[in-house]
């Protein structure tokens, strides 16, 4: 699957929390692993992990996200969406969302992240707090992609918050379930294992 095809099946995918989420337990699990995503992806690159910018810039959030940051209607939002991982097979596609009103300080320095992962600015330096994951699919507008399990959190620090969803394609799953399976029994990767910094709370998206 070439990236220009998942950009246009996932771009502004729909978050669907639903009732019948259904994986296999170890799916489920791997879908709350805490710390950052793209540390754990870079132990599977021999350099730098790849990361393809679809887009950035200000639109109108999708409605899930808008009434998750409480905006308020036809409230404009900076986004950045990306692929981690091999452009010709990505592991995780990724989207950042944050008001614009907010993207203050700090938070201007997105803009000129580049290829570099988000999780390098947020698992270093001052501390975001990070809420509760909320888990379920990304569901494609384009009904020929098939959904991806998927996970999302609103990471804070001070007024500025930063709505983080990742959708993890097959490609992640065989990748993952391949390494557990060369692992000699009863020594499953760990969550966590490659966190700088947990940076866990408990309260709900
Ligand atoms: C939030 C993290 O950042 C990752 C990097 C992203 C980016 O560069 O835009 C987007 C989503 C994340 O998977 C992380 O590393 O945990």
């Amino acid at each position: 699957m070439s990236p220009a095809v998942h950009a246009l099946a996932y771009q502004d995918a729909r978050f669907a929390s639903r009732a019948d989420f259904q994986l296999p337990r170890h799916r489920r699990l791997e879908l709350h692993r805490p710390g950052s995503l793209s540390k754990w992806l870079q132990r599977w690159c021999p350099g730098t992990l790849p990361v393809t910018v679809l887009r950035q810039g200000q639109c109108l959030p999708t409605p899930d996200e808008a009434r998750l940051l409480a905006l308020k209607p036809r409230e404009r939002v900076w986004v950045r969406e990306v692929w981690l991982g091999p452009s010709e097979a990505p592991w995780v596609k990724g989207r950042t969302v944050t008001p614009l009103r907010e993207m203050k300080g700090r938070l201007q320095a997105l803009r000129n992240l580049g290829t570099r992962p988000l999780g390098s600015v947020l698992f270093t330096g001052p501390a975001w707090h990070r809420s509760a994951f909320l888990v379920g699919y990304l569901l494609p507008p384009d009904s020929h992609a098939h959904p991806l399990p998927a996970r999302r959190s609103i990471f804070s620090h001070g007024q500025s918050r930063l709505l983080v969803t990742e959708g993890f394609c097959n490609a992640y799953w065989q990748r993952l379930e391949a390494e557990n399976a060369a692992r000699p029994r009863g020594l499953p990767a760990r969550a966590g294992q490659s966190a700088s910094r947990p940076n866990v709370a408990s309260d709900h998206v």
